[in-house]
């Protein structure tokens, strides 16, 4: 696999793009994370993935392909990201408890002549989390980087009853398709 750029600062995507075999080297990028009125949850998604990518092709030094992406948790339509508070996280989690929610992946990868994204939808259900051990959770700091308040790869996984999809896509990039995205944007 050539070397590509990482627009990420996410310790997992690094990890999932390392053990995929592909070298990277990571650039250092700042999007803004806002939800547009009436922008779906899927179209949000897929613009935050691009608009990483595009800072990176911007900054990148020669025109490797830049990857980029991006993680949000839904629960109907409603989107939840990276919780703003210990409360905030309490809240979410919350109205994680004892149901199933969507965690939405998209990746991008581009560069200065091409853009193709990829996106990866799971279904996750978590068990009924009493009070008590929301809070004991988010003691531990867990929740605090990561969208929807947990982290599957982590405590959080102690939370679910069930996934349906890809769990590297919950952890922050799904590998079957990024490979694949990878190999027909070099081919
Ligand atoms: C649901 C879930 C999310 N996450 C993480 C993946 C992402 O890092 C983060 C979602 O935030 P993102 O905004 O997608 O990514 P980021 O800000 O961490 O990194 P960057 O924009 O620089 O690429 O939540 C987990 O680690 N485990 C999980 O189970």
């Amino acid at each position: 696999m050539s070397p590509i750029y990482l627009a990420s600062a996410s310790p997992r995507r690094a990890e999932l793009l390392t053990q995929l075999g592909v070298p990277f080297t990571r650039l250092a990028t700042e999007v803004v994370e806002q939800q547009k009125p009436n922008e779906s949850p899927l179209d949000y998604v897929t613009r935050l993935s691009q608009d990483k990518a595009l800072a990176g092709v911007k900054i990148a030094p020669d025109n490797r392909p830049v990857l980029g992406a991006d993680t949000i948790v839904v629960i109907g339509d409603l989107v939840l990201e990276k919780p703003l508070s210990p409360r905030h996280a309490f809240e979410i989690l919350t109205q994680l408890s004892g149901r199933s929610h969507q965690v939405i992946t998209a990746v991008t990868l581009a560069d200065s002549l091409r853009i193709t994204t990829r996106s990866v939808q799971t279904t996750v259900t978590f068990c009924h989390l009493s009070p008590e051990r929301i809070s004991q959770y988010i003691e531990t700091q867990e929740p605090m980087d990561k969208a929807g308040a947990y982290g599957i790869q982590g405590l959080g996984g102690n939370f679910v009853r069930e996934i349906q999809g890809s769990y590297s896509a919950v952890v922050g990039l799904p590998l079957v398709e990024t490979f694949e995205l990878l190999t027909d944007f070099q081919s």
